[in-house]
């Protein structure tokens, strides 16, 4: 379960805020997140995961306050939109870094399974710049689940792909939600990947997360 409860952010100038926004997407939930650009969809996911202090209010995670913890102690998977993967490492250095940072251990067969699921096995020696948009989103997804996260935040994750490539990584992110039975917060913009994958829709509007549908995907 991820809770929001009251979340106050400024900007740095102070010329953008949210003022105590409260949002509770239940566990085993694919919950997207909308709303017009510059609304503070990244900023709110950025809290989340722990790249933004709020200046008031808690982020709960299965009912524990994660708010002063660092992101790599709150068990989130994130990937943001654009991927920031690591330039000078290899796709298998890129899965094994958040697995080495916890010192983790089965990290090998953690890796072995994710990147048979992914399909990208034979991209494993090979630099960012060697891979196509959706080998990198694959990758992006890998290294996010890495250290096995019960909850994964995607920022706009399918918005370059080509509609054949996009329909593929809608299936794969249905699938990888169940299987790995995720809370999953993805921002879009848009409406269709909105209804194909949300169970929950939220927007972010005026400051406010309303939920404008519950139901199956
Ligand atoms: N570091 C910063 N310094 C100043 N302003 C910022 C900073 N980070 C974000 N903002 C402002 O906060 C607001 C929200 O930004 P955010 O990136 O969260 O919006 P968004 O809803 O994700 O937008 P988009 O849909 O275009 O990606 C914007 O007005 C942005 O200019």
């Amino acid at each position: 379960m991820i809770t929001l409860d009251s979340i106050s952010w400024t900007a740095p100038g102070g010329r953008f805020a949210l003022q105590n926004v409260s949002l509770a997407i239940p566990d085993n939930t694919y919950a997207v997140l909308m709303g017009s650009t510059g609304c503070g969809k990244t900023t709110l996911i950025e809290i989340i995961c722990g790249l933004r202090r709020p200046r008031g209010g808690r982020v709960l995670l299965d009912g524990r306050d994660v708010t002063r913890l660092e992101p790599r102690e709150r068990g989130i998977g994130y990937v943001p939109q654009d991927l920031a993967l690591f330039p000078a490492k290899r796709v298998r250095e890129q899965i094994h870094f958040p697995i080495k940072m916890r010192g983790m251990r089965d990290g090998e067969k953690i890796v072995q399974e994710l990147v048979e699921e992914l399909g990208i096995e034979h991209l494993m020696d090979r630099l960012p710049d060697m891979l196509s948009g959706g080998e990198k989103q694959r990758v992006a997804l890998a290294r996010a689940l890495a250290a096995q996260p019960r909850v994964l935040l995607l920022d706009e994750p399918l918005s370059a792909l080509d509609e054949t490539t996009h329909g593929t990584a809608l299936e794969l992110l249905r699938t990888l939600q169940a299987r790995h039975s995720l809370t999953v917060l993805h921002v879009t913009h848009s409406p269709s990947e909105a209804a194909a994958l949300g169970q929950m829709r939220l927007r972010l509007l005026d400051g406010c997360v309303v939920e404008v549908a519950t139901g199956s995907a």
